[in-house]
């Protein structure tokens, strides 16, 4: 086999631009973005990554910019995706629109044969030329507007009749990095703040743990990460631990760990008997890595928490945490695919899991235990709705106050934390 041509150290733009077009398009067709990026040359990641998240997080409205620009339908994928990309560099770098639209058509020469090289060129000249008048027209539609798929807006406004706008438009921004410090270590966020400060890097304190950062950066950059002073960890996620409320000794089960953020933080505060469970064997690993960096130890298992009779001694829990899988609906600025790609019935099949996973989990609580139930949705099938129907099959189950006695709590995404939805479920003594 012949050797693959190296990649210079600072790659043309083109060529980010095809490997971008052929991610958004294996995204088009289902495929995990992470997944996808994982498979990119490092040299062309950063550039990639960035061309690839972009043209998906507004993906409603790039293909409402682009439908009037084109005759039919463009069947050729990676094309479409190329031209995808293109009009989000364009639109988020006019002052590059030069080397943008040199670049894109570089890049269609090097795909399909270069049979699209002149369409490419073609359609981006034009959308330059009418581009006030398409994103009027484009703005029409509802799904370019608020960048989400018209049955996820309806969802969200029926829901929250006063927030539906800023929920749809933190979904299109770009997420918060947040710290958490590891209070066995470090017990003052102001003293890590000053050397952030000394690293370059800007950020606040959102409580006595949690650390906004100014800007996103690579976690080599921040002191003490390697040694396990540190965290990174949503201040929405952060919210879990304290909640469960688990004390010195007692039996905790994090049923859904991976990969291992909540677990950790569990173990910061308290020291517990600790079991992490995941059914999927690969992101477990992810578990032992996080605990291996900060020092902590948890029993870890690689099993499906419902098929308690494979891994379940008959000791009962004092604590369990329920962190179930779900739409993900509340952090959907980190993974800009997955509104794309879910569909309404989903939701309803997530909720239907979710259900199963809390029934089955609510054998294993010890009389007076307590149970969070924890999603990253802000779908009220999976939260509110879930929960009612939970408790009107469990007449030993009773909810208590989370924050200013009610009962639950459902964080909506903003700048400083994603969405998140938390309650608290006691077992009658
Ligand atoms: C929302 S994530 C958990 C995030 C994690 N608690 C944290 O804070 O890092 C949900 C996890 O549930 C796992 N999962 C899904 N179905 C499961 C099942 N039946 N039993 C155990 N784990 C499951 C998935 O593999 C995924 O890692």
């Amino acid at each position: 086999m012949p050797a693959a041509a190296p990649i210079p150290a600072n790659p043309p733009l083109s060529k980010a631009f095809a490997c971008a077009a052929n991610v958004v398009a294996a995204v088009i067709g289902g495929r995990n973005l992470d997944r996808e990026l994982v498979s990119v040359p490092q040299a062309l990641r950063p550039a990639v990554q960035d061309l690839a998240y972009g043209a998906l997080r507004q993906y409603g409205r790039g293909d409402a910019l682009l439908a009037p620009l084109l005759a039919k339908p463009l069947a050729e994928l990676t094309i479409r995706s190329l031209l995808l990309t293109s009009v989000y560099r364009l639109e988020a770098r006019p002052d590059d629109a030069h080397t943008t639209v040199d670049q894109a058509v570089s890049a269609a020469a090097l795909m399909a044969n270069g049979r699209f090289k002149s369409l490419v060129n073609a359609v981006l000249r034009n959308f330059q030329r009418q581009y006030a008048t398409l994103v009027d027209t484009a703005l029409m539609h509802n799904s370019a507007r608020w960048q989400h798929p018209q049955w996820w807006i309806e969802k969200v406004q029926l829901a929250y009749p006063q927030q539906w706008r800023d929920i749809l438009t933190a979904g299109n921004g770009r997420p918060p990095m947040t710290l958490r410090l590891n209070r066995r270590r470090i017990d003052n966020a102001n003293i890590y703040i000053e050397r952030l400060v000394q690293h370059g890097i800007g950020a606040r304190a959102l409580d006595d743990s949690a650390i906004l950062l100014d800007k996103p950066v690579p976690v080599v950059q921040l002191p003490g990460f390697a040694t396990g002073e540190v965290s990174v960890q949503d201040w929405g996620a952060q919210r879990a631990a304290g909640l469960l409320d688990a004390q010195p000794c007692m039996r905790v089960l994090d049923a859904c760990a991976a990969p291992g953020g909540k677990t950790a933080h569990i173990l910061e505060l308290a020291d517990v008997d600790l079991t992490a469970l995941d059914a999927d064997a690969k992101r477990l690993q992810r578990v032992a890595e996080n605990l291996g960096r900060l020092g902590l130890t948890a029993k870890l298992s690689a099993a499906d928490c419902m098929a308690i009779a494979t891994w379940w001694d008959k000791r009962p829990f004092d604590r369990i945490l329920a962190d179930v899988p779900c739409s993900a609906s509340g952090v959907v600025r980190r993974h800009p695919d997955a509104k794309w790609l879910r569909r309404r019935s989903d939701v309803a099949n997530f909720a239907r899991t979710q259900s199963y996973i809390l029934d089955a989990l609510w054998q294993l609580l010890a009389p007076g235990g307590k149970m969070l139930y924890c999603t990253c949705s802000v779908f009220e099938e999976e939260n509110r709705q879930q929960i009612q129907a939970f408790v009107s099959r469990h007449a030993d189950a009773r909810r208590l106050p989370t924050r200013n006695q009610q009962t639950e709590l459902q964080l909506i995404p903003s700048a400083e934390h994603d969405g998140f939805y938390y309650t608290l479920i006691e077992k009658n003594a």
